[in-house]
C-alpha cells in the first residue's frame, strides 16, 4: 500500500482528478486518473471492467449521476492509503486519445476572434456577418484526424489562389496556422428528434480538453466560399490527453458577456456557462499568448443546445471545439494569423521573426482555471510540431 504525495502546489491537486487514457511499457491502454505527479490505474483501484477499456466512452455513457459518485469513491480513497501496483509516475506513461470521437463540430464563439478574422478575410464587408449574435456560427469537422497531445502535424498540401493569381496552384501550405480551443466531451447524448436546452448541459457534457485546430489559411481562403472550412482544416486537430471533469470547474463558472440581442428563448437558460479559464500559448518554448476563455460571447451550453436545436442526436464521444479563443488585446490573440495581422507584423519567437509556422516549429498550449479555496486546475498541454509536407510521386 502507498499514500500518494501531491506537491502543494499541484495543477492535479484532489480538486481536478482528470481522465486519461494511458499505458505502460508492454501494457495494453487503459483509464487513468491523473493525482498530482501519478497516474492511479483505475481499473485496478475500483476493479471495474469499464475502466480497463481504451477509450472513456464506456464510462462516459454511464451519465452524471455515476460520473459523481466515481468522482466521490476516488476523492475518498486516494486520501488514504491504496495498492501500490496501481499507481504509476506520470513520467513513465504513454498518453493515448482519451475518447473514441463521435462529431466534431467547431464554433466561431469570440466576438474579438470572428472581428479579427471577418477585418483578415473580408477587409470589404461588416466583419461581423448579419447572423452572428443570433446563432453560435459553426461547421462540422473530421472526427477522424482528431488527434492526441505529442503527435506530430505533417504539413498539408491543397489548393491555394493568392488574391494576384489568376489560377490556383497545388502544393504545401505556406500559411499553416494555430488555433487555441476548449473542446467539450458529450458523455450522454440524445436521440434523433430530441434537443438538449442548455440548463441541461452538464447532465451530457462529460468533461473539457484542450484543443488546437490546426488550419491552413492559404487553402481555407480559397476553399470555403460558401459552404465554410473544409480542407484547410480536416488534416489534424490535436487535443489535450486529460479530460477535466466538468464537475472540477464549479468555481471557475461565470457568466458570459452581456449577449445583446438577446438570444430567442432555446439559446437562454438560468446557469452560468462561461468559464474562467485561462490559456497559453508557447510558439517554439516562448510564450507569444494568453487568450482568455472567460470572454467567449457563446457558453458551450449554449453550443450543444444550438447543435441539437433542429433535432439532431448527440452522441457519447461527440466534440465541440469553442472556436479561437482571443480576447481584445494583441497579446490575448489565439491564432497567428491575427497575432501577425494575416503576416504582416511578423513576432520574435526565440530570436527569429515569425508569421507563420515553418517546418519543425513546436506549439503548445497549456490552461489553468480556479479551484476551490484558492486553488487552481491545471489541463495540461496539448502539443505538436509540424514536419514537412509529403509531396505524391
Ligand atoms: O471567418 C472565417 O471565414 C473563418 C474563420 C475561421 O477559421 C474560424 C474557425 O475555425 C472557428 C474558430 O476557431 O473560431
Ligand atoms: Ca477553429
Ligand atoms: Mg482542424
Amino acid at each position: 500500500m502507498t499514500a500518494l504525495s501531491i506537491p502543494g502546489d499541484s495543477l492535479f491537486g484532489i480538486d481536478n482528478l482528470p481522465y486519461g487514457v494511458f499505458s505502460t511499457a508492454g501494457t495494453d491502454p487503459r483509464v487513468g486518473v491523473r493525482v498530482g505527479d501519478h497516474v492511479v490505474d483505475l481499473a485496478k483501484l475500483l476493479g471495474e471492467d469499464v475502466f480497463a477499456q481504451p477509450t472513456l466512452n464506456s464510462f462516459m455513457a454511464q451519465g452524471r449521476r455515476r460520473w459523481a459518485a466515481v468522482r466521490a469513491r476516488i476523492t475518498e480513497l486516494v486520501g488514504g492509503e491504496i495498492a501500490a501496483e496501481a499507481v504509476v509516475a506520470v513520467d513513465d506513461v504513454t498518453m493515448h486519445l482519451p475518447i473514441a470521437v463521435a462529431d466534431y463540430v467547431d464554433f466561431y464563439a469570440s466576438e474579438n476572434h470572428a472581428t479579427n478574422l471577418g477585418r483578415l478575410f473580408r477587409p470589404d464587408s461588416e466583419p461581423l456577418m448579419p447572423n452572428w449574435k443570433y446563432l453560435p456560427v459553426g461547421y462540422h469537422g473530421r472526427s477522424s484526424t482528431v488527434v492526441v497531445s505529442g503527435t506530430d502535424i505533417v504539413r498539408p498540401r491543397g489548393q491555394r489562389k493568392a488574391p494576384a493569381d489568376a489560377a490556383p496552384t497545388f502544393g504545401p501550405s505556406v500559411r499553416l496556422d494555430i488555433e487555441a480551443e476548449l473542446g467539450f466531451v458529450v458523455g450522454v447524448g440524445s436521440p434523433m428528434g430530441s434537443s438538449i436546452t442548455p440548463d441541461e448541459f452538464a447532465e451530457h457534457c462529460f468533461g473539457v480538453v484542450i484543443l488546437n485546430d490546426w488550419s491552413a489559411r492559404d487553402i481555407q481562403a480559397w476553399e470555403y466560399v460558401p459552404l465554410g472550412p473544409n480542407l484547410g482544416k480536416s488534416f489534424a486537430t490535436s487535443i489535450s490527453p486529460w479530460v477535466v471533469p466538468l464537475a472540477a470547474l464549479e468555481a471557475a463558472r461565470i457568466d458570459t458577456p452581456v449577449q445583446d440581442p438577446t438570444p430567442l428563448a432555446y439559446l437562454r437558460g438560468e446557469e452560468k456557462w462561461g468559464l474562467d479559464v485561462e490559456l497559453e500559448v508557447e510558439w517554439n518554448g516562448q510564450v507569444v499568448t494568453r487568450p482568455p476563455y472567460g470572454r467567449m460571447y457563446w457558453s458551450p451550453a449554449q453550443m450543444l443546445a444550438h447543435t441539437t436545436a433542429n433535432g439532431a442526436a448527440a452522441s457519447t464521444g461527440d466534440l465541440f471545439g469553442s472556436g479561437t479563443v482571443s480576447g481584445p488585446e494583441q497579446n490575448q490573440r489565439g491564432a497567428f494569423i491575427e497575432l501577425t495581422w494575416g503576416g504582416a507584423e511578423p513576432v520574435t519567437v526565440a530570436g527569429e521573426r515569425r508569421t507563420f509556422l515553418e517546418d519543425g516549429d513546436e506549439v503548445a498550449i497549456s490552461a489553468t482555471a480556479p479551484g476551490p479555496n484558492g486553488t487552481r486546475i491545471g489541463f495540461g498541454e496539448v502539443r505538436g510540431r509540424i514536419l514537412p509536407a509529403v509531396m505524391p510521386g
